[in-house]
């Protein structure tokens, strides 16, 4: 199939096999109806950061939106064979599937808000079967955004103000994996991107440079600058470390003074590779001492958030951060681990559901949860994950999921706000969407609401986001009834 047309077609194929096996299960069983709650969350921030910065929400409405199966699908589906050549799905089901609409509810915790381990990003409530059949792709949009989402927002930060450049598209992660994470980093903190179709599909500012190849194809790079200056008086960022950057540097500077009585304003040089504090410091001294003091520097070469900060630290004179790899892959941890559980399931009344394990941190978490989160003037407080269905104590008391020792009693006055909004009811968009924008300026000032320890890089501290004491009490006492009744 050509690409363009995956993102135009129905994609309600794109799960595992194993949610439409589930989904024939259900239906069999006479569950597909059966209503049930679902959360999706991660265990631990990612890049040992200390905090996380939500996205993918409006790419999974979209697939919610359009979540239906088309006659081509339903071929497709009756196609598949069991192993004993029969049909692997009965025709029963199959109509039920092609007839089948979208009747969710969705709660989700808007792109750009900072959010912590064990928070609920996205909950689902509606019938057992659809609420299913959704995990894989929302597990696919959301860990990928809100993990590129976090990394630019780290690097934005390293940037201390700087503009940031996208340059990752050469080594992204596919197609998809170049678009969806231009946007989440353009959400996380990203000024621009040098991915065209990026900039086409979601009103990102487009930028760059040019590359190596064109001093390359000149006999000189005099003659290069020159030839780009001419055609982009007003945009030229020269790029100066094909042969020897100073030279470069100088070489830059004489076109641009060669060019100025036409006009030629002279944006900026970038610097690719050697000591970019040293070759910056030189450079800067060099645009100074012939008047080009507004002319911008731009680093690029396997930056990150780490490196950006040492650079700085270093006093490198650079103003513009070209980064690509390292955000665009998320270099040092691919994946952001974020799972899709099932909470509650209702018979006659709701009944709660975890799923056990031997580590504390891989025990889901049972109710129909919200989280509220707790401000003052300054700053964020604490986050609480509670049980919407329960009442709460007047003064409520949160436990780390980790550690039951460890509990915080929340201070009556400070005030509060719960994250997660209606996005679907019955499978009826009622949430209006956000601008990119305005997404982005979310972002920046989430991150700033959060105190500095818990922004920093090596061991930050860790905020404080817990379970509603009585929330953490139902869970034990579940768990405890669970391991009595497998003995
Ligand atoms: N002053 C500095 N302090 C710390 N790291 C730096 C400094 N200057 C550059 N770096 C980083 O060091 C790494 C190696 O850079 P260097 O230019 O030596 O190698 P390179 O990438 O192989 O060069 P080239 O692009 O020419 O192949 C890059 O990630 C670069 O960003
Ligand atoms: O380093 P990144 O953060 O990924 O930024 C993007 C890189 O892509 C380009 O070079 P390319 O990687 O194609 O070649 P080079 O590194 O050999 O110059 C550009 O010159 C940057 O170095
Ligand atoms: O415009 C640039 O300078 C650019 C674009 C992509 C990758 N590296 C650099």
């Amino acid at each position: 199939m050509a690409l363009q047309q995956i993102y135009r077609t129905s994609l309600s194929l794109l799960t595992d096999l194993y949610q439409l096996t589930m989904a024939y299960g259900y239906w069999k069983n006479g569950m597909a109806e059966r209503e049930a709650v679902f959360h999706l969350y991660f265990r631990k921030n990612p890049f040992g950061g200390g905090y996380t910065i939500a996205a993918g929400l409006e790419h999974a409405i979209q697939y919610l939106q359009e979540l239906r199966f088309t006659a081509d699908d339903i071929a497709y589906l009756a196609s598949l064979k069991g192993s004993e050549g029969k049909p692997l799905f009965k025709q029963g089901f199959l109509d039920y599937l092609q007839q089948m609409e979208f009747t969710c509810d969705v709660d989700a915790i808007p792109e750009g808000t900072v959010v912590f381990p064990s928070e609920p990003l996205v909950r689902v409530k509606g019938p057992l079967l659809q609420a299913q059949l959704i995990e894989t792709p929302l597990l696919t949009i959301v860990n990928f955004e809100t993990l590129i989402a976090t990394k630019a927002a780290r690097i934005k930060e390293a940037a201390k103000g700087d503009t940031v450049i996208e340059f990752g598209m050469r080594r992204a992660q596919g197609i998809d994996g170049s678009l969806s994470a231009a946007r989440a980093a353009y959400i996380g903190g990203a000024d621009a991107t040098s991915n065209l179709l990026a900039g086409q599909l979601y009103n990102i500012p487009v930028k760059g440079t040019h590359a190596h190849s064109w001093i390359q194809s000149f006999d000189s790079e005099e003659e290069a600058f020159e030839a780009y200056g001419t055609a982009f008086p007003q945009d030229s960022v020269f790029l100066v470390d094909t042969y020897d950057t100073l030279e470069g540097v100088k070489k830059a500077i004489k076109v641009a003074q060669k060019l100025a009585p036409k006009g030629f304003i002279f944006g900026g040089i970038r610097l690719d590779s050697g000591d970019l504090t040293y070759l910056s410091q030189q450079a800067r001294k060099l645009l100074d001492a012939a008047g080009f003091t507004d002319t911008s520097i731009v680093a690029s070469n396997d930056l990150d958030e780490h490196l950006i900060t040492h650079l700085k630290q270093e006093g490198a004179k650079i103003n513009i951060w070209g980064v690509g790899t390292k955000m665009i892959t998320a270099y040092d941890q691919p994946a952001l681990g974020g799972v899709y559980k099932l909470a509650a399931i209702k018979n006659d009344a709701w009944e709660y559901k975890i799923k056990l394990s031997e580590q504390l941190v891989k025990t889901s978490n049972p109710g129909i949860l919200q989280v509220r989160r707790f401000y003052n003037e300054q700053r964020y407080l604490a986050d609480m994950i509670y049980n919407e269905l329960e009442p709460l104590p007047p003064q409520p008391q949160l436990v780390d999921p980790l550690d039951a020792t460890r509990r915080k009693s929340l201070e009556p006055t400070a005030k509060y706000k719960d994250l997660l909004v209606p996005i679907f009811k019955k499978g009826q968009l009622k949430y209006k969407l956000p601008d990119l924008p305005s997404i982005k300026a979310h972002t920046l000032q989430e991150v700033s609401n959060l105190h500095e320890s818990i922004r920093r890089y090596l061991n930050p501290h860790s905020y404080p986001a817990g379970l509603e004491s009585g929330l953490h009490q139902f869970k034990m006492d579940l768990i405890l009834k669970l391991r009595e009744a497998e003995k």
